[in-house]
């Protein structure tokens, strides 16, 4: 059953048209460019994801091959941006961090033409992870790390400057899912917001920047973090259903859950939890993920509401050891992709997106002199 799509936030209207991908079109699937979102997680690399989304195509191996070595040599940092990271405080959130990060590259490198929108975007994907981990690494640990690793995709690369090492392949698996989920959906808030800054003709790390500003709040990207502080301060699952009934009744949201445009479902949750599930054994977890599964059903059972794509992610993350400020950053790392697809739809067919407004506000009145107000 489809969602009843009308009122206040522009829902249910048509802002404008897109070939990247579906959502919820049955009520419940994703697809990008025609491939179902759960075949590309079964049966891909994120950059092969990447790919397809920028590009149009799925790549053959060498084009893949090509692409993976091209964003693989382009992960170092200029000198002024590292000093500039080197002066944001560690208590600063990361999303924050990127948002200056990403417009201080603008700087640094502009898009100084829109034949470079596709250059400028892959240079985005590939440094992004290291713009993360050498604030991170710096502010907290008081280290100036390489990020120029070898690493052969971009979820190994963050896990391996994060963490000092290289990464298992359970976790460069569970990266590459992750991010081919988080990676493009259609108009949500921060890819709108990306596309509006697209549609005045402005450069590619303004979009972005925007955009990262918008994925930042707890009603979007920010949820996974959100999650994250809940399940962690649960201590059972009966705890879980405890606080879940009496957050309920004092109408609290709970981060993780409902959707603006699915009914029944988020088709990357059952995913992503299939994962969290896998990481939960591996690491012998036997608090979070039975935690997080009596959340979904404590939240089903009372209130039809679904666990959305960043729920599970939540436990999956922590699983890998990733602090929790630095979850929605990864999205960012991901949804790049999306944004940066969508700058390019827009700028190749654009009108500058200026809606109206239902004025509310007073009749038309005399302005009155200050000294008789
Ligand atoms: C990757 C992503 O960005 S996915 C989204 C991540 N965001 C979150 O997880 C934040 C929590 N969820 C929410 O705030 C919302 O579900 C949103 C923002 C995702 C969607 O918002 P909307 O489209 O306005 O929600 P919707 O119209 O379906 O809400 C219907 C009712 O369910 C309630 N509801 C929706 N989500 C939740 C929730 N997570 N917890 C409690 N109640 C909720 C709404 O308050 C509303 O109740 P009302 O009719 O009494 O006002
Ligand atoms: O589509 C939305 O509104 C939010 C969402 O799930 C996403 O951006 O991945």
């Amino acid at each position: 059953m489809a969602k009843v799509l009308s009122g206040a936030g522009l829902r249910g209207q048509v802002a404008g048209k897109t070939a990247l991908s579906t959502v919820g079109k049955s009520g419940s699937g994703l697809t990008y460019r025609g491939y179902d979102v759960k075949e590309l997680a079964e049966h891909c690399e994120f950059e092969e994801v990447a790919y397809l989304i920028l590009k149009g195509h799925l790549p053959t191996q060498a084009e893949l091959d090509s692409y993976k070595g091209e964003l693989r040599s382009m992960r170092g940092l200029p000198q002024a941006l590292k000093e500039v990271l080197e002066r944001i405080p560690a208590d600063a959130h990361p999303m924050d961090v990127l948002r200056t990060g990403c417009s201080m590259l603008g700087n640094l490198e502009g898009e100084t033409s829109f034949d470079l929108q596709g250059k400028v975007t892959d240079r985005m994907l590939a440094c992004f992870p290291s713009i993360i981990c050498y604030w991170y690494r710096f502010s907290h640990d008081g280290v100036r790390i390489d990020v120029e690793t070898d690493d052969n995709s971009i979820g190994a690369h963050f896990l391996h400057m994060l963490h000092g090492k290289k990464p298992n392949e359970l976790h460069e698996r569970v990266m590459h899912v992750s991010l081919i989920l988080y990676a493009e959906h259609e108009f949500n808030a921060s890819t709108f917001t990306a596309r509006v800054c697209a549609s005045t003709l402005s450069d590619m790390h303004s979009c972005v920047t925007g955009a990262i500003g918008s994925l930042r709040g707890p009603l979007h990207g920010g949820a996974n973090e959100a999650a994250m502080d809940m399940i962690e301060s649960f201590t059972s699952a009966e705890h879980a259903e405890q606080e879940m009934m009496g957050m309920l009744e004092r109408k609290e949201k709970i981060m993780g859950f409902g959707h603006a445009i699915y009914s029944e479902c988020d088709p990357r949750n059952e995913i992503i939890k299939q994962w969290s599930e896998k990481l939960a054994k591996d690491v012998g977890d036997t608090v979070l993920y039975p935690v997080s599964v009596r959340c979904e059903e404590v939240m089903w059972r009372e209130k039809k509401l679904f666990c959305n794509a960043d729920f599970f992610h939540a436990s999956a993350y922590n699983f890998m050891g990733i602090p929790t400020k630095l979850f929605t950053p990864i999205f960012v790392m991901s949804r790049l992709t999306g944004w940066a697809a969508h700058v390019m739809e827009q700028r190749a067919d654009n009108r500058i997106i200026r809606p109206s407004a239902e004025y509310t506000g007073e009749e038309l009145r005399p302005v009155t002199p200050i000294s008789a107000r």
